[in-house]
């Protein structure tokens, strides 16, 4: 899927900025500051609807302006589609393709599937397991509209699971039976969870070996494993085993809401022995890993925003990414970057037909 146009309103730093891209590669070159990465922003609120730096709705509306709208034109294999998002400062944010509304947000999510590499991607490594667990939710979601659904449901049964038990703790009381009619649900979502989870990972998991080899030529080995309460039992079995502990720590201590994922080099923590440069080719290969896959499983390919890019990497290693970028066909991609000149060299070498924007 391709972007042909984007306009946007009152969207952070940016009054009114209209744009025309390339099919292929689209730089946003400019001093620090200008809101380059803004822009990415932006195109990231189109393909999953928000700010991929955790920023509130709110807050990504100019200041002292009451609203943001973000348009854009998108070509389909057969058709095109507008894509408008608005944000009231007094309302809900609206969707809206071609002029309808969705009834649910997240109907829209996997609808134009993206892939960011941003200097936050490190965060990754060094953050708990739960940044990990919503990049995993994350690129699931886009290759599977079922699987949100089910996240929202368990996430909601788990909760009440836990006021439940807190309430028991507060007022000294104990019902198992009204506690066991959590089971069920969370049973049957997690479960499913469960499986999409490892099955997704021990997709991903050969496509990030073979790019980290492609980039990194290092003869160490890196891995992405699916650690899981459920690899070990069943949901029903773990319930009922830590019913106890549960009762005692007031909070559901088992299940899928703990998982985690191990990144690994030679079968130890990256985070323990990885050099900066391995830590960095591996982040690539997992980005680049979870555009290969998701272009497999939903038969789009992804955009490809790249953030900063330029001072993550050495110049050799971006000409070499983009190019493997561009052979690979892709699709769109779109870089900051704060030298014209370099981004110039690099990129204008790869492909003629790319486009520099001056922010
Ligand atoms: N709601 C908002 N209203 C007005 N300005 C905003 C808003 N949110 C962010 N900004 C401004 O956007 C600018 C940051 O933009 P951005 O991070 O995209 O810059 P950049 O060009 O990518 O810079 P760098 O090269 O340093 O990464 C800051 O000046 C910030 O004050």
């Amino acid at each position: 899927m391709i972007i042909k146009k984007l306009s946007l309103y009152n969207f952070k730093n940016h009054s009114e900025k209209k744009f025309e891209f390339s099919p292929q590669i689209n730089c946003f070159v400019g001093n620090n500051g200008m809101g380059k990465t803004n822009i990415l922003d932006a195109l990231h609120y189109l393909s999953v609807g928000k700010s991929f730096l955790g920023n509130t709705d709110l807050n990504n509306i100019k200041q002292e302006e009451d609203f943001f709208t973000i348009d854009a034109e998108i070509q389909n294999e057969d058709n095109e589609d507008i894509i408008r998002i608005t944000q009231p400062k007094e309302a809900k944010k609206v969707i809206k393709k071609n002029d309808k509304s969705y009834d649910r947000l997240a109907d829209h999510i996997g609808y134009l599937p993206s892939v960011m590499i941003s200097p936050y991607d490190s965060n990754l490594i060094s953050d708990s397991g739960e940044s990990r667990r919503k990049f995993l939710d994350a690129m699931i979601s886009q290759t599977d509209s079922e699987y949100l659904f089910d996240l929202i449901q368990y996430q909601k049964t788990i909760q009440q699971r836990n006021a439940l038990l807190k309430y028991f703790a507060k007022n000294r009381t104990w019902d198992k039976d009204s506690l066991e009619i959590y089971d069920d649900p969370i049973t049957r979502f997690g479960t499913k969870i469960f499986k999409k989870r490892k099955d997704f990972v021990e997709q991903l998991n050969p496509i990030v070996q073979n790019f980290y080899q492609i980039i990194s030529g290092g003869k160490e080995t890196v891995s992405v494993i699916y650690e899981s309460h459920l690899l070990e039992d069943s949901f029903e079995n773990l319930l009922k085993e830590s019913l106890e502990k549960d009762r005692m720590l007031t909070y559901t201590s088992k299940g899928i809401h703990k998982d985690d994922l191990l990144f690994e080099m030679d079968h130890v923590l990256i985070k323990k022995i990885g050099s900066q440069g391995q830590q960095k080719s591996f982040l690539i290969s997992l980005k680049l890993a979870q555009m290969s896959l998701v272009k497999e499983l939903t038969k789009k390919t992804p955009i490809l925003l790249l953030d900063d890019i330029f001072d993550k990497l050495d110049d050799t290693r971006v000409s070499q990414l983009i190019e493997l970028v561009n052979k690979e066909s892709f699709g769109q991609i779109f870089i900051t970057d704060t030298h014209r000149e370099r981004t110039e060299n690099v990129v204008k070498k790869i492909n003629e037909e790319s486009i520099i924007f001056e922010v």
